[in-house]
């Protein structure tokens, strides 16, 4: 039978590394490009010191003639968007100019490898691992380090290394699914179910590495010194790009661009489950029951943030998820067979465990972003960086606007989202799945995050210590909080 979806290889990318660089990427050796690299060696001390727009002024614009092979062009990618990201982000004003050193080679560079002239999860995630030994798993955190960084922090080494570590630990799955929607395409549920089984069995690994982030990554260390450098030009007004960047080539033409930042949203891997499990992702505050008119012609487009982060993925890994998503039947298999508790378990499985990475991701914003920002605006933590105005939330426009107007409310609407439309093929609603109200629960706990600290008030009454440390409360446990301390100080105005 011919395959449904090209071999993994056709995209470039591989069983056991998945959308990671199935080798690491090596500095360039070519001495043409010694002047690259040597700034990439002193990033961090040239960014301290507010040397490193000097030094990029005084490059030589050299030409991408030189690279040969893929993993040279990955790595001139990298090289080129850190000096982009440094030279914007350093200092207190942002540069609103890119110089031609960086813009004309950034260009080919970009074209080359179909990706926008603009830092990205591929360059500082799939590309920047370097393996402490290559005989050893990728998702072994204690086995990766990261080719460049901007603070030389521990924190924003592990905040890469746990995406690349994810990246390695769901590989496996893509051969896994594109043999699932083989085995759906000839009728064979048992193949389909093992095969969901295997997905939702990764997919729970997935939440245990995502859970690692607070071993090493210090919300206040990756919100203050870390985020400020993944920032993007887009929506950035308030921070002192009002137009975006100006990418200028030496021409007399203002090029000025707006892009987005640096964000996990442009992992292919978590679109990848979304896709072959036929989880569509709407708007932002548009819900499933508003329905489309039936129309003649071409339906518009109904993309939202997820969708428009695919331009930021590498080309052939775009292109794979745009054939996985023309070819996938599981979805259609499964509910074409509801009497088939097995397959439909398995398919449920993977949305509920899809749904709990996604709960998880919303504590780690809640803990790395909305907490830090709100500290930001009482003036808890003085920031002195400009792409730290407290517009920047997120690199998102829209999502960075509204999520510093109302405290964080419209980020966090729109990962809500995601992860409610998570559920929302499920085939049995109630046999495992979280259950509306228990979501409803969760996101009031999110909302009642007390603090960071030394807290261990873990005994209190359905109050508990989450997982990132933080004490959290459902409202009841508030309340009873509230009389609990009323009581104790009556006893001690009585007694005394
Ligand atoms: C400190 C750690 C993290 C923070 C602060 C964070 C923050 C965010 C934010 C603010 C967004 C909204 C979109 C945007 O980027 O502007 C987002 C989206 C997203 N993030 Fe993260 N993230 C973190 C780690 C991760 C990791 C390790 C993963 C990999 C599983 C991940 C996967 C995603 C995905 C897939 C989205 C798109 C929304 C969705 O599909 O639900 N994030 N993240």
């Amino acid at each position: 039978m011919a395959q449904l979806v090209p071999p993994l290889s056709a995209y470039g990318l591989s069983k056991d590394c998945g959308f990671l660089s199935s080798l690491p990427v090596p500095a360039l050796a070519d001495p043409y490009y010694a002047e690259w690299e040597n700034i990439l060696a002193r990033l961090q001390p040239l960014l301290q010191s507010g040397g490193l727009r000097a030094v990029i002024d005084d490059l030589p614009i050299l030409s991408t003639s030189q690279l040969q092979t893929e993993l040279q062009w990955r790595r001139a990618y990298l090289l080129l968007v850190s000096m982009l990201q440094g030279y914007v982000w350093s200092g207190a004003e942002p540069s609103e100019r890119i110089p031609p050193p960086i813009t004309i080679p950034l260009k080919q560079v970009s074209e080359h490898l179909e990706l926008p002239p603009m830092a990205t999860y591929a360059g500082f995630c799939l590309w920047n691992y370097v393996p402490h030994c290559q005989t050893e798993s990728l998702s072994d955190l204690s086995n990766l380090g990261c080719a460049v960084t901007f603070t030389g922090t521990v924190d924003e080494h592990w905040f890469y290394k746990i995406s690349m570590a994810i990246e390695a630990y769901g590989a496996p799955s893509l051969q896994s699914m594109l043999e699932a929607i083989e085995a759906a395409h000839v009728g064979d549920s048992q193949v389909v179910a093992d095969h969901l089984n295997q997905l939702a069995g990764t997919i729970d690994g997935i939440i245990a590495i995502l859970h690692r982030i607070y071993e090493s990554c210090d919300p206040r260390v990756f919100y203050h010194q870390v985020r400020p450098y993944l920032a993007g030009s887009k929506g950035m007004e308030n921070s002192g790009l009002p137009n975006g960047v100006w990418y200028d080539d030496g021409s007399s033409n203002r090029d000025y661009r707006q892009y987005a930042g640096i964000s996990n949203a442009q992992s292919s891997l978590i679109q990848f489950f979304d896709i072959v499990l036929g989880i569509e992702h709407r708007p932002t505050g548009v819900s499933s029951t508003i329905s489309i008119p039936e129309a003649k012609g071409p339906q518009p487009p109904r993309h939202n943030f997820i969708h428009e982060m695919r331009k930021y993925m590498p080309g052939p890994h775009r292109r794979f998820l745009e054939d996985v998503g023309k070819t996938t039947n599981i979805r259609s298999f499964v509910e074409s067979r509801r009497s088939d508790h097995a397959l439909c378990k398995a398919y449920d499985s993977c949305l509920e465990m899809l749904c709990k990475l996604r709960d998880k991701h919303l504590q780690v914003v809640s803990r790395y972003i909305i907490i830090e920002s709100r500290k930001s605006i009482t003036n808890e933590n003085p920031v002195g960086n400009a792409a730290l105005s407290p517009a920047l939330i997120d690199p998102d426009t829209e999502l960075s606007k509204d999520a510093i107007g109302t405290g964080g409310t419209s980020l966090m609407p729109f990962l809500k989202q995601a992860r409610n439309e998570t559920t929302e093929p499920v085939i049995h609603p109630g046999r495992r799945l979280l259950d509306k109200s228990q979501k409803h629960a969760e996101d009031s706990q999110i909302q009642y995050h007390f603090g960071v600290g030394s807290w261990n008030h873990h005994s209190i009454t359905s109050g508990s210590k989450d997982s990132d440390g933080l004490i959290t409360f459902t409202p009841r446990a508030a309340f009873l909080f509230a009389v609990g301390i009323f009581v104790a100080v009556s006893a001690a105005i009585f007694s005394s």
